[in-house]
């Protein structure tokens, strides 16, 4: 975790005058249009993506895909409407060079691919992705039968000597440390001859509802999934070999980049409607529901959308964070503007996701007055008269939004590089003016 000196812009985030009441439009889900290129690459047909996040990690994806061969063309999709991509599969071939930024997605979905890619791919991204865990994915596709040059650390930069097909079949692996090398495997499994099957033998697995997405997208286009809710073995997931289908697939609002609007209204004792929430999703965001009405507010999913309402007073809370851990700095934010202290665990993996966002969360709540600790799981949170100054953000996108949300509750709140949003949200200062009528 270093402040970075190149990204001292500072956003003067906008404090609240009063109660927000906005209806805001959140772009599509960073983790359903990942995934869904990742699918339509591999598709035996030409398939649609509409409403796709254009985000960095999105576009990160669909260049890599671009540069192994994939036809990822402009369009408005089968029925005229709306902005839509056409995902056209072909040959998968190297040599390529793939930048993986920060994106979790890109750098565990894509190793996966290239093994069935005919040539070398070679994998670099930003300093911070060599510190991010990929040991699960490279040691796994090394028994599928890939061939991978590495630095030995179990993490970026590498090469895959992509040979135009892989054996697949059973494989170990332990995905405490991310989700993501479970999803990885399981989206090109039914491109391997023998399919996938992927023991997670670890301590516990975080992030199981995308972990679901993956599931439920991958049945979508016609794989055969087996799974621990479908009465197979507890952590064990098989695919089947088999072609995929080509999709026309409209993506959701992403709601876990819902929550800083949602929080904005639990903060101010607004009201926010979110247009086109899902009435079911895999999406962890969805439990931003229980969890901010736990804090003080009330939700209901209307035609509208989904209609959040902050009651004026916000509410600690003690929860196990392990399945929806995305959401923990923004919960974070809120929880130090409680009226009672909160204890968020289950997240020890935090530590390495786009900065180590226990120690960075304590650092910059601490450093407004707030009173934080780091637990071993997680944070204690104690409520405290804060003041303003700036909020350094790591090049996480989700520190930026974080602090937005205690800028509109604490006058004179700086954001360092808010900038770091276009990673999943490259709107958010607009849509944060927008929603605050300014
Ligand atoms: O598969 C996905 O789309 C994601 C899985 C989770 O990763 P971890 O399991 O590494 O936390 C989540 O935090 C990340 O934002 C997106
Ligand atoms: C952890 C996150 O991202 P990534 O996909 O890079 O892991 C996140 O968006 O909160």
């Amino acid at each position: 975790m270093t402040v970075n000196p190149a990204h001292d812009t500072l956003w003067p985030a906008p404090h609240a005058s009063g109660a927000v009441a906005a209806t805001v439009h959140v772009p599509g889900s960073k983790s359903v249009t990942n995934r869904a290129l990742v699918l339509a690459a591999l598709a035996a047909e030409p398939g649609w993506l509409r409403r796709p996040l254009r985000s960095r990690d999105t576009l990160l994806m669909a260049g890599a895909l671009r540069a192994l061969g994939v036809g990822i063309e402009e369009g408005v999709g089968p029925d005229g409407s709306g902005e839509a991509w056409r995902i056209i599969p072909s040959g998968l071939h190297g040599p390529a060079t793939v930048d993986v930024g920060n994106a979790g997605t890109v750098m565990r979905f894509l190793p996966p691919v290239a093994a069935l890619a005919d040539g070398a791919i070679r994998f670099d991204g930003d300093p911070r992705s060599y510190e991010r865990p990929l040991h699960g994915v490279i040691d796994a596709l090394r028994v599928l039968g890939a061939r991978i040059d590495d630095d030995g650390r179990g993490a970026l930069p590498l090469t895959v000597h992509g040979g135009g097909a892989l054996d697949g079949g059973p494989v170990e692996i332990d995905a405490s440390s991310s989700s993501q090398f479970v999803s990885a495997l399981l989206l090109s499994g039914p491109r391997f001859n023998q399919g996938v099957e992927v023991r997670h033998t670890g301590s516990a697995l975080p992030s199981m509802p995308h972990i679901r997405m993956t599931v439920d997208m991958l049945r979508a286009v016609g794989a055969q999934v087996d799974t621990p809710e479908s009465g197979g073995e507890p952590n064990v997931w098989r695919v089947t070999p088999g072609a995929l289908l080509g999709r026309d697939l409209t993506v959701e609002p992403d709601l876990s980049n819902a929550q800083p609007f949602l929080a904005a209204a639990l903060v101010t004792g607004g009201r926010v409607t979110i247009p086109d929430w899902p009435a079911h999703t895999t999406q962890p965001g969805d439990k931003l529901r229980e969890i901010f009405t736990e804090m003080g507010g009330s939700c209901e999913l209307t035609p509208q959308g989904l209609v959040f309402t902050g009651s004026g007073s916000i509410h600690g809370i003690d929860v196990d964070l392990s399945e929806v851990g995305e959401l923990t700095p923004g919960i974070a934010a809120v929880a130090a503007l409680a009226d009672s202290p909160s204890t968020l665990r289950g997240v020890a993996h935090l530590r390495l996701h786009e900065t180590d966002r226990l120690a960075a969360l304590t650092k910059e709540i601490n450093g407004l007055g707030g009173d934080v600790t780091e637990t071993a799981d997680g944070l204690h949170i104690r409520p405290r008269r804060l003041h303003g100054g700036v909020f350094h953000t790591y090049d996480d996108h989700r520190m930026a939004t974080a602090g937005a949300v205690i800028g509109l509750a604490v006058e004179d709140v700086q954001i360092e590089n808010v900038a770091t949003t276009a990673k999943t949200l490259p709107d958010f200062p607009d849509l944060w003016t927008g929603m605050l009528g300014n």
